[in-house]
């Protein structure tokens, strides 16, 4: 059985249940993501707990965002763990992504252009010139331009940004929610299937998985949803 394109967002307050989560999606799912809460808690040793027997690709989601030389040493600590993936955020400016590049040669540098829980308002209010699907093109642009191999935006963006980068550079989506779930904090959102279909290379899924009774079960749904969409 293939595994589906879903990064399942391993956000879980200790190891243990991170790992119990991991054990039971990776038969289903191509990758599993680390972040923020997991890393700051428990360092490098996280990675391998995640990885387990099954050698799962893991993205290492720390949305680095600072000066370029400090973005490099922070990008050349964890490339040694070899994370498939590693993000920036693209509005760290071309100088700090290519930084990132050069530090990390064997990890695909994620650049976030716009996150999926912000929406228009929200935008306006923190004064980056909009529409999103505007905003999200720039960014894109000027991330692949300073050598991102990967770009993190919403199933609203990922059909313009497939047509504008070509088939080379992966595309991950963030902000899915299977039909009639719980959209919680995220603000721009779409159902698996729409964002597969319009050129998402990578699904990350969180809570609509790991909020599940069965986060296996959950998965394995979703990945046969996903498999029907395949043509
Ligand atoms: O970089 C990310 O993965 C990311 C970018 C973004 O714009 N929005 C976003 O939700 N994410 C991450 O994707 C995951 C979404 O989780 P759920 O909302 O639970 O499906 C979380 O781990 C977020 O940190």
């Amino acid at each position: 059985m293939t595994h589906a394109p879903i990064a399942v967002a391993l956000d879980a307050p200790d190891l243990e249940t991170a790992a119990r989560w991991a054990d039971l999606v990776t038969p289903h799912v191509s990758t599993v993501k680390v972040g923020l809460e997991l890393y700051l808690r428990y360092g490098p040793d996280v990675i391998a707990s995640v990885r387990g027997a099954s050698g799962v690709q893991v993205f290492l989601d720390l949305k680095l965002h600072d000066i370029p030389n400090t973005v490099a040493g922070a990008a050349r600590a964890v490339g040694r763990l070899r994370p498939a993936f590693l993000t920036v955020h693209a509005a760290g400016g071309p100088a700090m992504i290519r930084a990132a590049v050069e530090a990390a040669p064997h990890t695909k540098i994620a650049a976030v252009t716009v996150l999926t829980s912000l929406s228009e308002s929200d935008l306006a209010a923190i004064g980056m010139a909009g529409p999103a699907g505007d905003a999200v093109r720039r960014l894109a642009a000027l991330s692949v331009e300073a050598g991102a191999t990967a770009l993190v935006c919403s199933p609203h963006e990922v059909a313009a940004l497939r047509a504008e980068v070509g088939p080379d550079i992966t595309l991950i989506t963030p902000g899915v929610r299977p039909a009639g779930s719980d959209t919680q904090d995220q603000a721009r959102v779409a159902t698996p299937e729409q964002a597969l279909a319009d050129g998402a290379d990578l699904l990350v899924i969180g809570r609509p998985i790991t909020g599940s009774p069965d986060p296996g079960a959950a998965a394995a749904a979703i990945a046969a949803t996903l498999r029907r969409t395949t043509p």
